[in-house]
């Protein structure tokens, strides 16, 4: 990543089974340059799920201990489980000019946007209706049915904070859903107040590197 841009906090929020996961990872696969925000949780792997990869498994003492230390930029119980998000990672990606793409929900949102103002760009993903949010958990199958039964008993209240976001997304078809989001990562990456450094580095004579914000090589089709 160039340290000529200033990154972005990219929050993705949605209740659960919305699809918010899947859109992510096709966000991920298309851009190189954005790093994902794996979180800690206590709550137990799915099968498939890696440590490091889609969380950091955590047991509620570790996290306590994390909490103590002041390690999460915020954190927040959801679904009965404990989920956070890694300060120095934050930071870390904050000073080097690097994306971040996040997976959290609507009480991790609001801290971050709280904490990060001029950097934090909320996406919230609707689906089409609650009886297809239903269809869609249960045809996941990676949740015992109290599980799913918990996640849509508090799906209405997570809707209700659609407000506090800067975007909204119906995802009733999945390929018109995630070219929104690509749409809105490539303007707000494109945002005069991200590219500055990069402005007057131009202005005082020197050559900069356009960062390839579209799928790898997109930067040579337009040649
Ligand atoms: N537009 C869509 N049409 C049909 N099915 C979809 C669509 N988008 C996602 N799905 C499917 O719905 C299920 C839930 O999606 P996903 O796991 O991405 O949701 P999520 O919002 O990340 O849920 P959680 O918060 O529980 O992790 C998955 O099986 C996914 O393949
Ligand atoms: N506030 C936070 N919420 C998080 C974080 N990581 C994930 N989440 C949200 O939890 C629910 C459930 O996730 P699941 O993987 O158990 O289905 C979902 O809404 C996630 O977005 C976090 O670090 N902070």
């Amino acid at each position: 990543m160039s340290s000529d841009y200033k990154g972005l906090l990219l929050v993705v929020s949605s209740p659960s089974g919305a699809g918010k996961t899947t859109l992510c990872r096709r966000l991920r696969d298309e851009f190189a340059q954005i790093q994902f925000s794996v979180s800690y949780t206590t709550r137990s792997p799915r099968p498939g799920e890696v440590h490091g990869r889609e969380y950091f498994f955590v047991d509620r003492d570790a996290f306590t201990a994390m909490v103590a230390r002041d390690e999460f930029a915020e954190y927040a119980l959801v679904h009965g489980n404990n989920y956070g998000t890694s300060a120095s990672l934050v930071r870390e990606a904050l000073a080097s000019g690097t994306d971040l793409l996040f997976d959290i929900d609507f009480q991790g949102g609001r801290q971050l946007r709280r904490c990060f103002p001029a950097d934090v760009v909320l996406v919230f993903i609707l689906p089409p209706s609650l009886g297809e949010l239903q269809r869609r958990l249960q045809a996941r199958n990676t949740d015992a049915p109290e599980v799913i039964e918990r996640r849509l008993r508090v799906a209405r209240d997570e809707l209700s904070h659609y407000a506090e976001y800067d975007y909204v997304i119906v995802n009733d078809d999945l390929n018109r859903a995630y070219a929104a989001l690509r749409a809105i990562y490539i303007a707000e990456s494109h945002r005069c107040a991200r590219q500055r450094s990069a402005a007057e580095a131009v202005l005082s004579g020197q050559q900069v590197l356009g960062i390839a914000r579209g799928a790898i090589g997109d930067d040579k089709e337009g040649l």
